[in-house]
C-alpha cells in the first residue's frame, strides 16, 4: 500500500467551492477503482486556501499503470483538470514504523465489550462492599445490580441499548439514586474504587482509561445531585440515555 498526497493552494474562495464540488464528483471514479483503498480531502483550518488530498493506493504501480491506464481515469481527470495548476506537491509516501494502533470506534469496543464491563462491575462492587465508607450506602445491594451497571455502561459507551430496552433507561438510572443523599466523601470514594477497578480490568490504554474516568467523574456528580432529592420525587422526562465517546464535545455530556 502507498499513500499519495496532493497539496493544493487555491486562493479564491469561489474557486475553492467549485474545487470541492469537482472532487465530490471525481470521487465517483475513485470509489469505482479497485486500486483505490480510500481517500479524503482535508482543508486547512488556519489557512483555508490549502487542501491536502490523501489517496491510499494498493501500490504506486497500480496507481500509475492500473488507475491512470484504466477506463476510469479519463472522467476523473476531466473533473479535476481545472485545478492542476494549483498543485504544490503530488507524491507517493510509504508508511514508516511510527503509527498509532487503530482505535475502536466506540469506547464499548475499546474496553472489550460487555465481558470487560461485567468484570469491571464485579471487581468494583467487591471493593465497594468491603469498604467502610460505601458498604452502608449499598445496604440493599443485589447481584442484579452488578449486571445492571455493566449493561448501563455498555449503552453509555456506545454498545447495545439494552438498559433502555429492559431496565428503565435514563429515568430508571436516575430514580435508583433518589434519596441516597450521597456525600462528597462517598462520591470520591466511589471514584477511587472505580479507578482501581479500571486499572485492573480495562486495557492499558491511557487515553481510554482517561475518557472512561471522565465519564465516571461526570456521572457521579449527576448521581449525587439526584440523590439529594427524596425517594419517589418526580424527575420529569430526563431524555435519552447519554452516550459517551472519544470526543470531548461529541457526546451527550450535558444530558
Ligand atoms: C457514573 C456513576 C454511576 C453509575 C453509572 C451508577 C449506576 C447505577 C445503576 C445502573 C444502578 C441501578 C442498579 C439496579 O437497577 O440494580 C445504580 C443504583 C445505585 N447506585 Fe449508582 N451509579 C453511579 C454513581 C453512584 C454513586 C456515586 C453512588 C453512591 C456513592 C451510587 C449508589 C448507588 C446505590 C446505593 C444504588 C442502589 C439503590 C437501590 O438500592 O436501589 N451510585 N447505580
Amino acid at each position: 500500500m502507498t499513500t499519495e498526497y496532493i497539496r493544493y493552494r487555491i486562493a479564491d474562495p469561489e474557486r475553492r467551492a467549485a474545487f470541492e464540488k469537482a472532487y465530490a464528483a471525481a470521487a465517483e471514479q475513485l470509489d469505482a477503482a479497485p486500486e483505490c483503498l480510500g481517500y479524503d480531502l482535508a482543508q486547512g483550518v488556519e489557512e483555508p486556501e490549502r487542501y491536502i488530498l490523501r489517496i491510499e493506493w494498493t501500490s504506486v504501480e497500480d496507481h500509475l499503470k492500473g488507475f491512470r491506464g484504466g477506463p476510469l481515469f479519463g472522467d476523473f481527470l476531466d473533473r479535476v483538470r481545472p485545478y492542476i495548476d494549483d498543485i504544490e506537491e503530488m507524491k507517493h509516501y510509504a508508511r514508516t514504523a511510527v503509527a498509532s494502533a487503530p482505535r475502536a470506534a466506540t469506547l464499548y469496543e475499546a474496553v472489550g465489550g460487555i465481558g470487560a464491563l461485567r468484570r469491571l462491575s464485579d471487581t468494583f462492587y467487591a471493593a465497594v462492599l468491603a469498604d467502610p465508607v460505601l458498604a452502608p450506602v449499598f445496604a440493599h445491594f443485589t447481584p442484579e445490580h452488578r449486571e445492571h451497571v455493566a449493561v448501563w455502561l455498555a449503552e453509555v459507551f456506545g454498545g447495545p441499548a439494552d438498559f433502555t430496552a429492559t431496565a428503565g433507561g435514563h429515568q430508571g438510572l436516575l430514580r435508583a439514586h433518589l434519596g441516597l443523599a450521597v456525600t462528597d466523601e462517598q462520591r470520591l470514594r466511589w471514584l477511587e474504587l472505580m479507578s482501581g477497578a479500571v486499572d485492573r480490568e480495562l486495557p492499558p490504554d491511557p487515553a481510554l482509561r482517561r475518557r472512561v474516568m471522565e465519564y465516571f467523574d461526570w456521572g457521579t456528580r449527576i448521581a449525587q445531585d439526584v440523590s439529594r432529592q427524596p425517594d419517589g420525587a418526580d424527575l420529569g422526562e430526563p431524555g435519552a440515555t447519554p452516550r459517551w465517546g472519544w470526543e470531548k464535545d461529541g457526546g451527550n455530556e450535558t444530558a
